[in-house]
C-alpha cells in the first residue's frame, strides 16, 4: 500500500491535503531555492517543487511504497520573482508594486515514487485593488506577510486587497488541490472521488 510523504514544512500545504481527505506524513528537507540566472519563473518552481521531492525521497532512503508529493510557489509581477519579503523595506516594495495591478502566481506540484516522477505548474491571475500606505504598514504589523511568496497570504487578512482571481484558488494558497487529487491517483494515494490506478 502506498505511503503518502510531504516534503514541506507549509502548514497550508498540510491543511490543503487534509481538506481533501489525504493523509501525510511531513518529510521535510531542504533544498537550495535561488533561481538559476535567466531562469523562467514556470521552470523555477517546477525544479524547486521536483528538487523538494527528491530530497524528501532521499531523506527516506528511497523507502519502497513511499510517495513523496512536494510543491513550490512563485508571485511573479512583469517577469520577477518575488520572493518571501527578507524586511519591511523589501515587503513595503512588493505591496507598493501589487497594489492596482494583476500579478501572476505560479505554483509547481510534483510527486515521486522510485523511479517515477511527474509535476504539474498552474497559473492564475490575481488583482488587488489600490492600497493606502497605512494598509501596507498595517499589514506587515500583522505579521502575515513575512513567510509567504509575494508578501500575502490571499487565505488570511489580504483576501480585502483581493479584488479579482482567475485560475486556482487552492493553488495561489500554495497546492493546486484539483490537479493534486489527479496526481496522486496516478501514483495510487487514495483521495477523496478519484479512483486510484496504481
Ligand atoms: C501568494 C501566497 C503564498 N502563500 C504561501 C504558500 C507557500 O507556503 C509560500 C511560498 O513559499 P514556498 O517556497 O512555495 O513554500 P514554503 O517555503 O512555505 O514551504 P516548503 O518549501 O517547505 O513547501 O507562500 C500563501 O500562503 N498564500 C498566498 O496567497
Amino acid at each position: 500500500m502506498a505511503e503518502l510523504f510531504l516534503a514541506s514544512a507549509s502548514p497550508r500545504r498540510r491543511e490543503l491535503l487534509a481538506q481533501i481527505a489525504v493523509p501525510c506524513v511531513t518529510q521535510i528537507a531542504s533544498i537550495d531555492e535561488n533561481p538559476l540566472p535567466d531562469e523562467p519563473a514556470t521552470a523555477y518552481v517546477e525544479r524547486l517543487a521536483r528538487e523538494k521531492v527528491r530530497a524528501g525521497l532521499t531523506a527516506l532512503g528511497g523507502r519502497a511504497n513511499a510517495v513523496v508529493l512536494g510543491a513550490d510557489t512563485a508571485v511573479v509581477l512583469d517577469g520577477r520573482i518575488l520572493g518571501k519579503p527578507q524586511d519591511f523595506a523589501d515587503f513595503q516594495r512588493m505591496l507598493r508594486a501589487l497594489a492596482g495591478r494583476t500579478h501572476q502566481v505560479l505554483t509547481a506540484v510534483a510527486l515521486v515514487s522510485g523511479d517515477r516522477e511527474a509535476a504539474r505548474v498552474v497559473a492564475s491571475d490575481v488583482t488587488f485593488r489600490a492600497l493606502s500606505e497605512a494598509e501596507i504598514e498595517a499589514y506587515w504589523a500583522s505579521g502575515e506577510p513575512c513567510d509567504k511568496a509575494g508578501g500575502y497570504g490571499i487565505q488570511g487578512l489580504a483576501a480585502v486587497f483581493v479584488s479579482r482571481i482567475e485560475g486556482s484558488y487552492s493553488a495561489v494558497v500554495g497546492l493546486p488541490l484539483c490537479e493534486t487529487a489527479q496526481l496522486l491517483a496516478d501514483f495510487g494515494i487514495p483521495c477523496w472521488q478519484m479512483p486510484t490506478q496504481g
